[in-house]
């Protein structure tokens, strides 16, 4: 019998895809080359941060900066392991790599709601896309899902399982629909074609290097405090979230990529709080003489969230660290360096 090459077992899209050619080289070099997707951003540029730490990686930032920013990454720029483009996910691209760490998409509700359109695009078309080269090129690749497919969720806590409560067609919809259609693709591809595939769902998340006037809860009232403002919440006030320190969040990722459970795994943390509670925890901290004031909310807005992360502790060992107490401040200093306002002695 002829013996077959990985490119056969490639091409017949059946057969799961073998590791990039380079692995049979001689002269391979046992680096992980690894691709993000929105890299340039606020979660993806503190990935970039971490996986850049081990020297056996090799980093590829794709962004279209439409949220993300070469701020965030600029320390790495002309670094020998680093590699940026810019480039829009709605567009094919094609590099060599191992791992795909797939992000690329705007995640605070002004910004995906900008330009919906363009939102789910990004959702569908840019993961369509990562999935073709993680297939051609023998890639793993992780989705960053989100919190947001339980929608208006009827079920509290949120585990996996619970498959969500979700408007099709309202303003959210082309974040909340759009992601819930990347983890099909994501599936699809995993149950066609054997891609090796992760879903993350990632909840609220904060921290140092988040757009000063990101519209996100935590950012906005960090900022007002800051600056003096009245800190806005939107009404009624007892909605509710649970806020993800960010380095957390970047760990869970990366135990999501190197283990060997699928998902879709819930990375969050479990700390429940009312938006008014936060308003007062920010004011406390930040600046008491801020007023806290209500005002009008915007369509389908969630009543509740909180995570399960009983599998995310089983497959992956993993639970946040960071109190919303120790993580605030953190980001507090942040925002005063990038505003220029120094905390008052
Ligand atoms: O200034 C503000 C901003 C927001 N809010 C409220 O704070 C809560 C959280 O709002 P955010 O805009 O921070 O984020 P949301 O929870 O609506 O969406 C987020 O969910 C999880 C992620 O996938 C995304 O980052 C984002 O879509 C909402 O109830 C909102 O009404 C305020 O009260 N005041």
């Amino acid at each position: 019998m002829a013996s077959k090459s990985p490119k056969d077992d490639n091409q017949d899209g059946k057969q799961p895809p073998l590791p990039s050619p380079l692995r049979f080289s001689k002269f391979f070099q046992p680096n992980m080359r690894i691709l993000i997707t929105g890299g340039a951003g606020f979660i993806g540029s503190h990935l970039v941060d971490r996986l850049m730490e081990n020297e056996k990686n090799e980093v590829i930032v794709a962004d279209n900066y439409f949220t993300g920013s070469k701020d965030n990454i600029k320390h790495w720029i002309g670094h020998p392991r680093f590699e940026l483009i810019r480039h829009d996910v709605t567009e094919t691209l094609l590099v060599e790599v191992d791992r795909i760490y797939h992000l690329a998409c705007p995640a605070s509700p002004i910004y995906y709601k900008y330009n919906p359109v363009k939102t789910i695009k990004t959702n569908v078309i840019g993961t369509l896309n990562m999935l073709g080269l993680a297939k051609r090129v023998g890639a793993r690749i992780l989705l960053t899902s989100t919190s947001e497919v339980y929608g208006d969720p009827l079920v509290h806590p949120q585990p996996e399982t619970y498959w969500g409560n979700v408007n099709p067609n309202g303003v959210r919809s082309c974040y909340d629909e759009g992601k819930r259609v990347a983890e099909t693709l994501m599936f699809d591809y995993h149950r066609q074609h054997g891609i090796e595939i992760r879903v993350a769902r990632i909840f609220n998340t904060y921290g140092p290097r988040m757009n000063i006037d990101d519209g996100r809860v935590v950012s906005n009232f960090i900022a007002q405090a800051i600056r003096g403002e009245s800190l806005t919440v939107q009404s009624p006030g007892s909605q509710t979230r649970s806020f993800c320190y960010v380095s957390d969040l970047v760990d869970g990722l990366i135990r999501l990529m190197e283990g060997s459970d699928t998902g879709p795994i819930n990375l969050g943390n479990p700390g429940e709080f009312t938006v008014l509670e936060l308003a007062q925890t920010v004011k406390e901290l930040i600046n008491p003489a801020v007023e806290i004031k209500t005002v009008d909310n915007t369509p389908d807005d969630p009543k509740q969230r909180k995570p399960d992360i009983t599998k995310a502790k089983e497959v992956l060992g993993w639970e946040p660290k960071f109190a919303l107490k120790d993580g605030l401040p953190l980001m507090e200093d942040d925002f005063r360096k990038r505003l220029g306002v120094a905390k008052a002695k």
